[in-house]
């Protein structure tokens, strides 16, 4: 089975080119898919459906083509991938399945419009960001505020006076299972000065994660949150690279780098 490798800014993942809906992916596969040691290793699986052959997405096939099927590396399914979106719209492109400009692309958080060239980076309407209110977390035993913030998934976005690289995000931070009952993505981040973060996150369904998109939304938002703001351009930094975040009255938008690295067979049989 033909499968590529891609990142943005690290946040990785595997692409399954699966044009005419044929492949049944389970949980075990996508986690033996995603393995560190014995497979091919990523955050999450990317797989490239048409839309209209998928029952989660044919609604949306009037407006987008393809459906972006994204599974977190435990095997669990996920609304939206800020990162995931850019790099299978980068794949779309190089592949020739799109053509480079404007095109919009079918999620389980609903469609989103995406914009790239021929190379380069990839910006994404990403939708307003839902506001939820405040929660909490406990992280190295010490309990954190932050802000709930729905990008399509669940976050919780905590500014800390501590840096963040002292940070130990490879546990799951705790979190209440009554505001959150199907999970949520956990951001750490500072302020840099000016419209500039310093974010880590601990993924949902996939453990602590060099990046994360719509974690960047959501961490924009608090950003902006804190300083009494509501619009402007956030740049956040995560361990693998930056992204650049704008946020106005109506949507927010993400823009960043999509990278294809690798493709080749995986032999298991899926
Ligand atoms: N890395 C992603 C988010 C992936 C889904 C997340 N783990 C969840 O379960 O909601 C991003 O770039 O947005």
């Amino acid at each position: 089975m033909r499968f590529l490798k891609g990142h943005g800014t690290e946040n990785d993942f595997v692409i399954l080119p699966d044009p005419d809906a044929r492949l049944d992916l389970a949980a075990p596969q996508v986690a033996a898919l995603c393995h560190r040691r014995t497979g091919i290793g990523a955050d999450g699986v990317l797989r490239v459906v048409r839309a209209k052959l998928c029952p989660e997405a044919a609604e949306q096939s009037g407006e987008a083509e393809w459906f972006m099927d994204y599974r977190n590396a435990d095997g669990s399914l996920a609304e939206m991938c800020g990162n995931g979106l850019r790099v299978f719209a980068r794949y779309l492109v190089d592949a020739g399945l799109a053509a480079p400009g404007e095109f919009a692309v079918a999620t389980r958080g609903g469609v989103k419009r995406v914009r790239l060239g021929v190379s380069g980076d990839v910006s994404i309407d990403m939708g307003r960001p839902r506001v939820l209110g405040e929660s909490r977390t406990v992280v190295n035993g010490r309990e954190y505020r932050g802000v709930n913030v729905n990008m399509g998934n669940p976050h919780l976005a905590c500014l800390v006076e501590e840096p963040v690289a002292g940070f130990d995000l490879g546990r799951e931070p705790e979190f209440d299972r009554e505001v959150y009952p199907e999970g949520v993505n956990v951001e750490i981040f500072n302020a840099v000065g000016g419209r500039t973060v310093s974010m880590r996150v601990h993924e949902r369904g996939s453990g602590e994660t060099r990046s994360c998109g719509t974690g960047a939304v959501a961490t924009a938002v608090a950003a902006a949150r804190a300083a009494g703001e509501t619009t402007g351009t956030w740049e956040v930094r995560v361990l693998g690279g930056t992204v650049t975040v704008t946020l106005t009255e109506d949507t927010s938008h993400l823009a960043g780098p999509a990278v294809l690295v690798a493709s080749g067979e995986w032999p298991a049989v899926l």
